[in-house]
């Protein structure tokens, strides 16, 4: 009997549509050798030569029988996978993110999949030391690359062709990652290094008490490693893991024994994580009742949530959303559906990390960028296979394969970071989400205490559901907010360095008080800009448009846009004078100068500089939580999700270096940036206070949070935003036009304008310099597209746009020159 179906199949010739990880448009055409055709399947990775010898992991996104016109269709070296990793709807996903964001499927790609899952020829490998492992258990091949490491250390996967002498090494590549031994080297120095213990579990059998008394028998001749065991038995509570270290010690046996116990399949070597959040005193908020005002507004989103796909919580801070989450994640979970909870930043809400993982135990994991690759793959894996019910993730962590999503939620909705500025795709994680659950049919939830605009006018306009919260959780009031006139101050002589005298009774007395002190001050760095007296030159950054900012700890210039450091100048570099002047405060010269002003006060400090090691800003929290520090001094950091109870003042050093911004988000963003940061002080029994000091008392923004008047904001800036054409009346697409030579970036930006022009007309604003003309070396200019999508169709647009785009960089004329896109701009 011969299977006539697959015998059929073998003798078709089939072709392959492919992604390829990279910025070329389309997807390409392979053949497929008979001989995979069976393998062959949407969603899988196959292994394929792109260009003269490059080779690369793609992903089928279509199986036909046309062979290309315009070439001849390679053959595919390799079929990777044997289950698709890639499921249909996030085919359809990436779809709609490559033509929304106007950036090509293989961009979407290569941010989605982890590099472990997309090895090229370039990714570079580097050995994951293991003394334990045990190389009789590899192959030949691998054992060979194994070798190979432990002599270079690191190998490009070139490299590894080289020494196999055959083209496909991936499938020896992923052996050596499932084991372990592997990793991809990254350019991201700061990875999240999950910790990891050996451990020692006894093999099951042996839970069989005649089976283990039977083993007793068997290893008498062998009286250490009875002792290994008896040493397991003892340390070991219900059948569990013990750390390989403990059985060491407590036994006093050799490491020797415990492999020959292994070898005999009694012990089972493995290895456990062990989170790097553990916080021992999280335990209280497991079970919990929700207030009155929490119940109603339960009830009023599960009735929205039933009727729209997207429903917006409008609850303010301290009000208890995340309790509300949690009500809503176990109705999924108890119809057996994945949850997604993005969060705007992973590092800085490791506290509601920790609290929710303390209540949902395994069936929750974190997902984030700082995770190391082969961890990336395996949580994959894990979300495809259904194994893992809720990620808590960061914004990449839409792009995760879910096999059965039921509910997204997007915590603090209004964030900028969930907005990704390099690379493409440009996207924004609410956005995207909200496509992910039309896609998936899961209903969405949208929280924040201040809404962006965008989803507030979605909400009024019925769009979206709207529940409001507008009770904090245990009846505390919202904080008392004082405003405080720097130029009064500063006129009565009241003031010392930048801190009012109302500001430095305010800390006085919450130090008196045993309470803590949060300081926002939006600018790192000690001095902002030095200027010199005589000829008014500012030292700049040599590659970007930008002045430099002097960091004390360094005692050098910075450019917060490269990186590029200089040392500090002590003569202007222009005109040789001696009268510098420093203008402008950071945070760090805050710091100092309350260090000098309340000498008895412990001052430490948050912000990009002091976290840029691994676990430093646990570090920082932890400590103010343990109340080792008194006054935590930091930029937007310090704005978001921080839940203490002792935190009773909140200073906000300088309002209007918020306020006074060139963009037309201004406002919007000040309201939100200054809500949320009062917002931490007083969540528990005591009325908090902010002390906000400003030279514009009067200023409407500064009134509206004073008043926590949302309403307000929202009604006089939806005024603005439809005069000046700005979202969410109009969409702005933003054309970046990049080139390092300034003339001839002028001469074509201005003829790409003229020719947008002639097809949109007056939707086409520029080009214009930006805020910052030059940035590594490239000058730029800016084409702004606004376009009143309620009466254009926005997608025939960006066709256009698209098309226009691929003309301009393939003409010769513009060489040197690209243009990025940005739909959406924040
Ligand atoms: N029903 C409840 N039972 C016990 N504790 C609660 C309850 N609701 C809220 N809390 C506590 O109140 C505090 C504030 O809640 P939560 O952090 O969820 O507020 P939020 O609305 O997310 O605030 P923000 O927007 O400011 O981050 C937390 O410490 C939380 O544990
Ligand atoms: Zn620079």
């Amino acid at each position: 009997m011969f299977d006539f179906d697959s015998e059929e199949l073998n003798q078709q010739t089939l072709f392959v549509e492919v992604i390829l990880p990279l910025a070329i448009p389309g997807t390409y055409t392979y053949r497929v050798p008979k001989h995979l055709n069976a393998l062959t399947e949407v969603g899988k990775r196959v292994v394929v030569q792109f260009g003269k010898s490059k080779i690369y992991t793609a992903i089928v996104s279509a199986i036909g029988q046309k062979a290309p016109v315009k070439y001849e269709a390679k053959y595919l070296i390799d079929v990777l996978d044997e289950k698709a990793i890639v499921t249909q709807q996030q085919l359809k996903l990436w779809q709609w993110i490559a033509e929304y964001y106007l950036c090509t499927l293989g961009e979407v790609m290569a941010a989605a999949l982890p590099s472990a899952l997309k090895l090229a020829s370039e990714t570079r490998i580097v050995l994951n030391a293991n003394p334990d492992f045990d190389k009789s258990l590899l192959n030949d091949k691998e054992f060979l690359v194994l070798d190979a490491l432990e002599l270079k250390h690191e190998l490009s996967v070139t490299d590894v062709t080289k020494i196999l002498a055959q083209k496909s090494v991936f499938p020896i590549l992923r052996s050596l990652f499932s084991k372990n031994l592997i990793y991809i080297l990254e350019e991201i120095d700061e990875k999240f290094q999950p910790k990891k213990v050996a451990v020692i579990q006894l093999n099951p059998l042996y839970q069989d008490k005649e089976n283990l008394k039977h083993l007793f028998a068997e290893l008498e001749k062998a009286p250490k490693q009875v002792d290994a065991l008896l040493g397991y038995i003892k340390l070991a509570k219900s059948g569990k893991s013990v750390k390989k270290t403990d059985l060491l010690e407590a036994t006093g046996v050799s490491a020797g024994v415990i492999k020959a116990l292994v070898d005999k399949e009694v012990f089972i070597a493995a290895h456990e994580v062990i989170s790097r959040f553990t916080h021992p005193d999280l335990t209280a908020v497991m079970d919990f009742t929700l207030s009155d005002a929490q119940q109603q507004a339960l009830s009023a989103l599960q009735k929205s949530i039933n009727e729209k796909s997207v429903t917006l919580l409008h609850g303010i801070t301290s009000s208890g959303k995340t309790q509300i989450y949690i009500r809503l994640i176990e109705d999924y979970l108890a119809l057996g559906k994945q949850v997604l909870y993005l969060l705007p930043e992973i590092a800085l809400t490791g506290q509601m990390i920790d609290r929710l993982k303390v209540y949902f135990k395994d069936q929750i994991i974190v997902y984030h960028s700082k995770f190391n690759d082969n961890e990336r793959a395996e949580i994959w894996q894990k979300v495809l296979n259904n194994e893992v019910k809720i990620v808590l993730g960061a914004r990449s962590s839409v792009f995760l394969p879910f096999a059965d999503l039921g509910f997204v939620i997007v915590d603090e909705e209004h964030e900028a970071s969930f907005k990704q500025f390099e690379p493409a795709p440009r996207y924004h994680a609410r956005d995207v989400a909200i496509m992910l659950g039309t896609i998936a049919h899961a209903k969405v939830l949208l929280g924040s205490a201040t809404p962006s605009l965008e989803t507030y006018f979605n909400a009024l306009n019925n769009k979206f559901g709207l529940v409001k919260l507008a009770e904090r959780y245990g009846g505390v009031k919202l904080p008392y907010i004082e405003v405080v006139s720097i130029a009064e101050e500063r006129n009565r002589k009241l003031i010392k360095e930048h801190f009012t005298s109302v500001l430095l009774e305010g800390i006085n007395t919450a130090i008196a008080n045993q309470e803590q002190v949060i300081l926002f001050q939006n600018r790192r760095g000690y001095v902002p800009i030095l200027i010199c007296q005589t000829c008014g030159n500012t030292p700049k950054c040599i590659n970007c448009d930008v002045s430099l900012t002097y960091h004390k700890a360094s005692g050098k210039l910075h450019c917060h846009y490269c990186g590029y450091k200089e040392d500090n100048i002590t003569e202007c570099p222009a005109c040789a004078s001696k009268h510098i002047a420093y203008k402008g405060l950071g945070t760090e010269k805050i710091e100092d100068d309350l260090k000098v002003i309340l000498p008895d006060v412990r001052v430490a400090r948050m912000d990009y500089d002091t976290t840029r090691n691994k676990n430093a800003h646990q570090v920082i929290l932890n400590d103010f939580e343990d109340r080792k520090i008194d006054v935590l001094v930091g930029t937007q950091m310090v704005a978001k999700g921080l839940d203490f109870e002792n935190i009773t003042l909140i200073g906000i050093i300088n309002a209007d270096s918020i306020i006074q911004f060139p963009d037309f988000r201004a406002y919007e963003r000040s309201f939100q940036l200054l809500s949320q940061v009062a917002g931490r002080a007083g969540r528990r029994s005591k009325q908090g206070k902010v002390i906000i000091q400003t030279y514009d008392a009067k200023h409407r923004v500064i009134q509206q949070v004073v008043n926590h008047d949302y309403e307000s904001m929202y009604h006089e800036e939806m005024i603005e935003r439809r005069q000046f054409k700005y979202p969410p009346f109009y969409k702005i697409i933003q054309l970046n036009i990049k080139h390092k030579d300034l003339g001839m970036l002028l001469k074509i930006s201005d003829a790409f304008a003229k020719l947008l022009k002639h097809y949109l007309g007056d939707m086409v604003i520029g080009p214009h310099s930006p805020l910052v003309g030059r940035v590594r070396n490239y000058y730029i200019q800016t084409i702004t597209i606004k376009i009143d999508w309620a009466s254009q169709s926005l997608s025939k647009i960006k066709v256009l746009l698209k098309e226009q785009i691929s003309v301009f960089e393939a003409d010769k004329a513009n060489k040197g020159a690209f243009i990025i896109a940005d739909v959406d701009p924040y």
